[in-house]
């Protein structure tokens, strides 16, 4: 969103009692702390939610934060709806209430939650605001192998608390999109890789339009093998999502955290993040120093049972955007992004003999 265009918009009361009330819950603000005003600036208009900054005024300084990112459903109706019916308002929240608090992952702090729907469960987050030291991450650049490592040891200290924890497994409102039948995913894939052949994916390589035709027909079986160790995934782990500040990375977006393969976020990660030839030259370190740092952190894995799970987890990048392609129309730097995304996606799958894997073991 261009600054140039943004403006900020005092909050009415009702919003302003909210906020007081979710933070003075969520024990953000001092006891009978005060908000006398607040004022919203939009900082993103994403798919399924509208994030706004908020800076807040306090009848005593000091008695709640001066600042916030507010994360609530879009205005949009039907994303909205679908994200509602998906219960991404409900998951982000109680992915930041009840599991951030377990690991070392750098993620916001949550400052409080809000039941902006009514629909007995939050649906809007209220988090530290980033804003002014860290710089979102620019998913049409090529991430520096530095931080790319810096955000896997991320995705290492999210992941090792949970390993194979059952009663994570269990938690009936994580997202489950691996190993589990998906329904409709067979027409949703084929419907929007068939929609975009003549446009964005025209100038594909014919090898890499190959191996996502042949991909996009056996999604389903692929998503259901899941194998091997499962924990915590978070579906979308990528420059997008990762906020880049002094010293540290904060991984954000957390609408689809769930259950599944540990080497599905790796492998997305990766292939979302660096050029072909980067990745050739680095991802076997960079799985051997995960696995690495996942066994400092008590984990029972080994390399070689990785390497294996690679071969499987490299159509990560095919299966989660394939599907919303066809949705993406006139925005330019959109149409680039997931033309680039879906380029990188079919190599990386190609380069790990996805493909073949997946045939020998249907
Ligand atoms: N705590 C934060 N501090 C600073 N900026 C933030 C923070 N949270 C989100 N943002 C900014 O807002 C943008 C949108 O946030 P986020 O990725 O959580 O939602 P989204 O992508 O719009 O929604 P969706 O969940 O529908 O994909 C981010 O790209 C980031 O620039």
């Amino acid at each position: 969103m261009k600054r140039d265009t943004v403006t900020a918009t005092p909050a009415d009361a009702a919003t302003i009692e909210r906020l007081e009330t979710a933070l003075g819950a969520g024990h953000s603000a001092a006891p009978a702390a005060g908000l006398t005003a607040a004022e919203l600036t939009p900082v993103g208009v994403g798919a399924m939610a509208d994030t706004f900054k908020v800076r807040l005024q306090w009848d005593h300084p000091g008695a709640g934060p001066a600042c916030l990112i507010l994360k609530q459903p879009a205005v949009d109706g039907t994303a909205a709806t679908t994200a509602a019916s998906l219960g991404a308002y409900e998951r982000e929240a109680r992915f930041y209430s009840e599991l951030a608090p377990r690991t070392q992952v750098r993620a916001p702090r949550l400052y409080g939650v809000i039941d902006r729907a009514g629909a007995g469960a939050p649906d809007t987050v209220l988090l530290e605001d980033l804003t002014a030291r860290h710089r979102p991450g620019d998913q049409l650049r090529e991430m520096p192998i530095e931080e790319l490592d810096r955000a896997r040891h991320q995705l290492a200290l999210l992941q090792a608390p949970f390993w194979e924890n059952s009663a994570t497994a269990e938690l009936p409102w994580l997202h489950r999109r691996l190993g589990v039948p998906i329904p409709g995913i067979l027409e949703r894939m084929e419907r929007s890789w068939h929609s975009v052949t003549d446009t964005i994916a025209a100038d594909l390589p014919a090898d890499e339009r190959k191996c996502i035709d042949r991909f996009v027909g056996s999604a389903a079986d692929w998503a259901q093998l899941n194998p091997g160790p499962q924990t915590l995934v978070h579906h979308d782990l990528r420059a997008d999502n990762l906020l880049f500040g002094e010293g540290e990375i904060v991984l954000i977006d957390w609408q689809t955290i769930g259950w599944g393969s540990a080497m599905f976020d790796f492998a997305y990660l990766i292939g979302t993040s660096l050029e072909v030839g980067t990745r050739r030259r680095h991802e076997a370190e960079l799985l051997r120093r995960h696995v690495a740092e996942l066994q400092e952190l008590g984990v029972d894995w080994t390399e070689s049972e990785a390497q294996d799970i690679y071969r499987w987890a490299a159509c990560a990048v095919l299966m989660m955007l394939v599907p919303p392609i066809s949705s993406v129309k006139s925005n330019p730097r959109m149409v680039t992004m997931f033309r680039r995304m879906l380029s990188l996606g079919a190599r990386q799958a190609l380069d790990a003999g996805s493909l073949d894997l997946l045939d020998s073991r249907l």
